[in-house]
């Protein structure tokens, strides 16, 4: 098997390295994505143009969702959404699915998501299975967060570059799925306040369990 990782900056790919240290050689190739669904889908597609791949996975750290995810725990997607990609209206947000103009949601296979889980699970580390939302601004108000909690159930993290790799991978039919450990709560924008530090270890951790379940 052949797993394509994708991080947006450096100090990510680095715990995700760290994690799979001990990887058989030729299974894991970790590659930047960049910052944001744009850049991510750019460089998802070249790297996919470049290598043959059976599975990719957009990883990183993130904002979880009040209640449903605390900082230092993993989020595994059951649903990797493009969560701002859509119209205002004077009756609230349409996305672009409402408007007939495409897909905001790809899909993530059920029984990858319980295996990926329950292997996180195995190392002690906190793990919630449920949808991960793809923005390009990240949430800064408790208004926003409670917002978008309210129009996706389930909404359990949010990263800037989830959707980008996965419409990459989805165009050429090879299964994606989104890791993501917590380093800040979704809401009033704390910048000082952000866990790095835990959340590069779980990133690290949860990296290990990967290995152990994608053989
Ligand atoms: O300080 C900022 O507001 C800021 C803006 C853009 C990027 C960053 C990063 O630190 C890049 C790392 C990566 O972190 C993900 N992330 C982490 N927490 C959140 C969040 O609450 N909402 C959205 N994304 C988040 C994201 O995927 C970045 O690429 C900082």
């Amino acid at each position: 098997m052949r797993v394509l990782i994708l991080t947006a900056v450096s100090p990510e790919r680095e715990a995700v390295l760290r994690g799979l240290a001990d990887a058989e050689a030729g299974v894991f190739d970790v590659q930047l994505a960049g910052v944001g669904p744009m850049q991510a889908a750019i460089n998802t597609t070249k790297a996919l143009a470049a290598g043959q791949y059976d599975l990719v996975i957009s990883a990183g750290i993130a904002g979880g969702f009040v209640g449903v995810a605390d900082v230092g725990s993993v989020v595994i997607s059951t649903e990797i959404i493009a969560a701002d990609l859509g119209a205002e209206t004077p009756d609230g947000f349409s996305s672009l699915d409402e408007l007939g103009f495409g897909k905001t949601r790809v899909p993530v296979d059920a029984e990858l998501v319980k295996r990926v889980t329950e292997a996180v699970r195995q190392t002690g580390l906190a793990v919630h299975a449920g949808p991960i939302l793809t923005l390009s601004t990240v949430t800064g108000t408790a208004e926003t967060a409670a917002e978008l909690a309210r129009r996706i159930p389930g909404a359990s993290a949010e990263g800037m570059e989830g959707y980008g790799v996965a419409l990459a991978a989805h165009e050429r039919g090879i299964p994606v799925l989104e890791l993501r450990t917590i380093s800040n709560p979704v809401g009033p924008r704390n910048r000082a306040a952000w866990k790095m530090k835990e959340a590069f270890a779980a990133l690290e951790t949860a990296s290990k369990a990967l290995m152990e379940v994608l053989r």
